[in-house]
């Protein structure tokens, strides 16, 4: 496997802060890699340094075989985070002039998205303006014009935040679609169901560090299993069945508790509830889970990765 992306104890300091520190991994060519943490983990910090767009304060860059991402930049294709196209544009010319800052001839930018526009459903809306579209599209317009070129690595910052789940389900086919077509694909996001569905591989970052790097099933190989319960249960007996090795409240109504037993490593959920009913303990409801990624991502960094973890700058690191 060859990797058209490698990080190597890279590190990003703004100022006193300390956004990414010692960060390596690498993706390979032709894979779909989820870049993954919650807002304010370092993601944004770390694909501007992709990019080249920042100078890392520390560590080692290759993409596509370049130490620097600006000498390979007609190869890449990016979707920014903070987005928006010219709103008396319509879609085919705002998708042409992006291709266009990629060398790609006007005519053929144009040609290629009338047909990009038709593949995605958006034949009907390729004369409107841009104000006219709704976000769904828009987006869709914006990540049509950030690959109408055809770029051997794909690099999208948070490209589902703001779409409803029809649009997002639209946007996985399309990075799928991309993959198929021989590209590589990296893409940010604090929202893991997205990860779980697309990513050969992932990066679980946290803190400005790397937390884990593997597939999908590895991820969630390393959390526990466990087991939901309901009803009037004493946490204390929950925590005494055979194979638990925690007990956390997920709710409590007037006594009637949702419980969350971890079960330890060869801990089976069957033993847990039979002792459970021969202990007589008031079980209305029980549920034997498989951590998700979601779950391996608070397992693996203490963190919830819906919850932001942005340090606001100071002025004068924010000035630099
Ligand atoms: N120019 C800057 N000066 C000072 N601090 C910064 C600067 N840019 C980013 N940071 C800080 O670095 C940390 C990482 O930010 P970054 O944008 O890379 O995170 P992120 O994971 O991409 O989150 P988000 O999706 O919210 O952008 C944050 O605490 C942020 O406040």
């Amino acid at each position: 496997m060859t990797a058209a992306l490698t990080l190597d104890g890279v590190n990003k300091r703004y100022g006193h802060f300390h956004a990414v520190r010692d960060l390596s991994f690498q993706v390979e060519k032709g894979s779909i890699c989820g870049f993954l943490g919650p807002n304010g983990a370092g993601k944004t910090s770390t694909i501007r340094m992709i990019l080249g767009l920042q100078p890392a304060t520390s560590g080692r860059i290759e993409i596509l075989g370049a130490d620097d991402g600006r000498r390979v930049r007609n190869r890449i294709g990016f979707l920014p985070e903070e987005r928006g196209l010219y709103k008396k544009m319509t879609p085919v010319d705002a998708i042409a002039f992006f291709g266009s800052l990629k060398g790609l001839p006007m005519g053929e930018g144009r040609k290629r998205a009338r047909q990009m526009l038709e593949e995605q459903g958006l034949g009907a809306s390729s004369r409107k303006k841009m104000k006219e579209l709704s976000k769904g599209m828009a987006q869709k317009v914006q990540l049509i014009s950030s690959v109408v070129h055809r770029p051997e690595f794909v690099i999208l910052d948070e490209p589902f935040s703001g779409l409803d789940p029809v649009n997002q389900q639209g946007l996985e086919q399309m990075i799928r679609g991309l993959a198929a077509d021989g590209a590589t694909v990296l893409f940010s996001t604090h929202v893991m169901q997205h990860a779980e569905r697309l990513c050969d591989k992932v990066v679980l970052l946290a803190r400005g560090q790397k937390a884990f790097e593997g597939t999908v099933a590895e991820a969630r190989a390393t959390s526990r299993r466990f087991l939901e319960l309901e009803g009037a249960i004493d946490p204390a007996a929950c925590a005494a069945l055979p194979g638990v090795t925690g007990v956390e409240l997920v709710s409590d109504r007037d006594g009637v508790r949702v419980l969350k037993a971890a079960l330890g490593q060869g801990g089976r959920g069957q033993d847990a509830l039979k002792a459970a009913f021969l202990g007589g303990l008031d079980v209305r409801r029980f549920e034997l889970r498989e951590p998700s990624l979601h779950d391996a991502f608070i397992d693996l960094t203490g963190d919830n990765p819906d919850q932001d973890q942005s340090v606001k700058p100071t002025g004068v690191e924010a000035a630099r």
